[in-house]
């Protein structure tokens, strides 16, 4: 167990040589829920695909759960949900066979699923609430559905992170909160999770942190509950007139000296 689940620091990323996110310096602890939060556009696909080594590292150190980025030998470790994509529609598999796929790096000697492979996955698919229709071609299933196929996919090699880009767009509100019972369990099993997202209602009872994504650059970092105006455009608290002040601090002014937050803190 390391005590980073994610550090960036001075990490530069993007595509082929152009870089997108610029000069990021994060920490994530194990545990934490963070919601990645920004305009379109901002950069925050790009973040959470150079986590992955799906997008380039142009500069600086990014690591996950200790190892370089890249360089994490155990791939279950780390849970992806990607940005819009349902299941192809050209793929004739059952539920059970994708929710697999995403076993597959836990498996042991052989590659053989064992009984508890075959419930880890059985238990993925039901905690997406698609338990009734494991032998179904997932081709039959609704885009809100498949899009749970793939959160279920990610839950099932039980990962110690969990990055996940937008896993309520398309989704409707009763799936949404049962997403929201599922992250909460996994959140309090010791799962890390960095969420992308334009919607903080839905999962707002889970995460706690957020940071914000401005043009490629992190402009806030702090309580979720805090991010409101001034915390970076398209970023507002979904109750925002009831928001409390900002507390968190946006990372392209100066932190408040201690005496001054306390200031503030005794007015
Ligand atoms: N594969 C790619 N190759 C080159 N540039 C890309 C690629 N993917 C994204 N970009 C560019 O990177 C920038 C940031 O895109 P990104 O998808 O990270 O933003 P985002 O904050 O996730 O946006 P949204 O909220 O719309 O999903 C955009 O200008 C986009 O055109």
């Amino acid at each position: 167990m390391t005590d980073t689940a994610l550090r960036l620091a001075g990490a530069t990323i993007g595509y082929g040589d152009v870089a997108i996110v610029r000069d990021a310096d994060l920490v994530v602890r194990p545990g934490e829920a963070v919601a990645v939060l920004g305009s379109n556009g901002s950069g925050k696909t790009t973040l959470s695909r150079g986590l992955l080594g799906l997008a380039t590292v142009l500069g600086g150190t990014v690591e996950v759960l200790g190892a370089p980025v890249g360089r994490l030998r155990e791939r279950g470790r780390v849970g992806y949900v990607p940005q819009r994509h349902t299941v192809s529609g050209a793929m004739p598999a059952t539920v059970r066979e994708v929710v697999g796929v995403g076993r597959l790096p836990r498996l042991g000697l052989f590659g053989r699923p064992g009984a508890r492979d075959r419930a880890a996955v059985a238990e993925a698919v039901d905690a997406v609430g698609l338990a009734d229709r494991l032998e179904d071609p997932v081709a039959s299933l609704s885009g809100g559905q498949q899009r749970r196929v793939l959160v279920a996919r990610a839950l099932a090699a039980e990962p110690e992170l969990l990055v996940m880009d937008e896993p309520t767009a398309g989704v409707d509100a009763a799936s949404q909160a049962a997403l929201a019972t599922v992250l909460a369990r996994v959140s309090a099993a010791g799962t890390t999770l960095l969420v992308v997202t334009h919607e903080t209602g839905p999962l707002s009872g889970v995460l706690t942190r957020a940071v914000v994504v401005d043009s490629g650059r992190l402009t806030y970092d702090g309580p979720l509950g805090d991010v409101g105006p001034g915390a970076g455009p398209d970023c507002h608290h979904p109750d925002e007139a009831a928001a409390p002040p900002v507390r968190g601090y946006r990372l392209d002014q100066p932190r408040p000296a201690p005496d001054a937050a306390r200031a503030r803190g005794s007015r």
